[in-house]
């Protein structure tokens, strides 16, 4: 129980008399604003930027316009509730941190600032396929603190099946499958920037560790860091994979398995026959499908046919507290958290990631309380309408 945003708000206001001259923003759109200033043109782009004519991006940021919190009165919301139950655990509160690739292009401490934010918030973080850092030394800075695995499903089962083991060894409590992604779009900033990070070996600390990676290089990536590239190309992606294919998932690991990147409604139907463990609704915040289904315009119909039976979660446009009280109201279960925590690496490293985090919390916290709910787990479709003019 707790009333985490007053305290927020009230060590905030205390600053009155005593400004603080490192003061980070609070406003999304500074931190945005901020990082633009601090990265180049390459960098930035790669984070702000998405798929195409950015459509999809739009997409997302309006599909939460579409929908009004109705707040309730007189309930006693004195002390909340944030906790959520997903897989046997409880976590702290429903906000996670999206799995991000390439960290060290946002700030030299990349993943392993963002982590060590996550742990202090406890904030469970998801750890990309594509990170900076190897699995291993991500989990060790986290020390017990939650954390999740993304799987990139690479074109070389050993790799696959090691990335698994790996992931198991180091404390990781779930596997997160990226589905949307098994080639990168069209992404007109990137092409025009002539930016690609892996091609500078940036993201490539998983693979340049792994065993089954390293095994089919003639010399090792620190020897011939081109060829290692060039291998990681020709292997990162997957586009044959079906649906049978979720049975070799299964045989090489014990941990719950979330497909990440489902919109369809057929799709959710079958994540339910293949006996996926959990969904997570989203389009990769508008970088793979310009012009795909904003993911809170999705989420609904995706959670009438799960029905309740395994955990829907979504991201692509969280932004502030409202969005996650509206999320939750539509179906998830949690919600992750991807841009944003990026901005917040950019402009001041760990302590930027901690304090995004730490105002998303307080936000939703009281978001929560004047919805007039006390639980985060009691939200529903009661404590949102449709817009009229839709
Ligand atoms: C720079 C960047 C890198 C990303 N890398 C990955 C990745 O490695 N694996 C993955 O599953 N999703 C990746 N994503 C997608 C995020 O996990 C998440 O779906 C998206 O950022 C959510 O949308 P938001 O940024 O609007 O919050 C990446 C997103 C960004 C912005
Ligand atoms: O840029 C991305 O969206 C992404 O998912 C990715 C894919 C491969 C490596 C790093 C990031």
């Amino acid at each position: 129980m707790s009333n985490y945003g007053n305290q927020v708000q009230l060590k905030v206001y205390q600053t009155m008399h005593n400004p603080d001259p490192e003061r980070l923003p609070v406003v999304y759109e500074e931190w945005e604003e901020r990082a633009r200033h601090v990265l180049e043109d390459g960098p930035y782009y790669y984070v702000a930027g998405g798929a195409g004519g950015e459509k999809t991006m739009s997409s997302n940021l309006r599909a939460f316009d579409r929908w009004n919190i109705v707040p309730k009165m007189l309930r006693n919301v004195e002390d909340r509730d944030l906790t959520v139950d997903l897989f046997g655990t409880t976590y702290s509160s429903p906000l996670m941190v999206a799995p991000i690739g390439v960290q060290s292009i946002i700030h030299p401490d990349g993943d392993i600032a963002s982590a060590k934010a996550a742990a202090a918030m406890n904030v469970p973080f998801i750890t990309s396929s594509a990170s900076s850092a190897p699995l291993e030394e991500i989990a060790k800075v986290m020390g017990d603190a939650p954390r999740w695995f993304q799987l990139y499903w690479n074109k070389d089962p050993e790799v696959t099946a090691s990335f698994l083991r790996r992931a198991e060894a180091s404390g990781y409590s779930a596997v997160v499958v990226t589905l949307d992604t098994p080639m990168m779009a069209w992404r007109e900033y990137d092409l025009k920037n002539v930016y690609l990070p892996f091609l500078l070996g940036e993201g490539l600390g998983n693979y340049f560790t792994d065993p089954a990676f390293c095994s089919k290089l003639e010399s090792s990536p620190q020897e011939d860091p081109t060829s290692a590239i060039m291998h990681w190309t020709q292997t990162f992606g997957n586009p044959g994979l079906t649906w049978e294919d979720i049975s070799f998932l299964k045989e090489h690991t014990n941990l719950p398995i979330l497909l990440k990147g489902i919109l369809h409604p057929e799709d959710a139907k079958l994540a339910l026959h293949y006996g996926v463990d959990g969904i997570i609704v989203s389009n990769h915040g508008g970088r793979q499908v310009d012009g795909a289904i904003g993911a809170l315009e999705a989420l609904p119909h995706i959670c009438d046919i799960v029905q309740g039976e395994i955990p829907v979660l979504m991201d692509s446009g969280i932004r502030r507290g409202a969005d996650v009280v509206k999320a939750l109201a539509l179906g998830a279960k949690a919600v992750l958290v991807g841009r944003p925590c990026m901005y917040g690496l950019a402009v001041a490293g760990e302590r930027g990631v901690r304090e995004v985090l730490q105002n998303m919390l307080a936000d939703t916290d009281l978001t929560l309380a004047l919805s007039g709910e006390k639980a985060i787990r009691e939200v529903d479709r009661t404590n949102v309408m449709k817009a009229e003019d839709d």
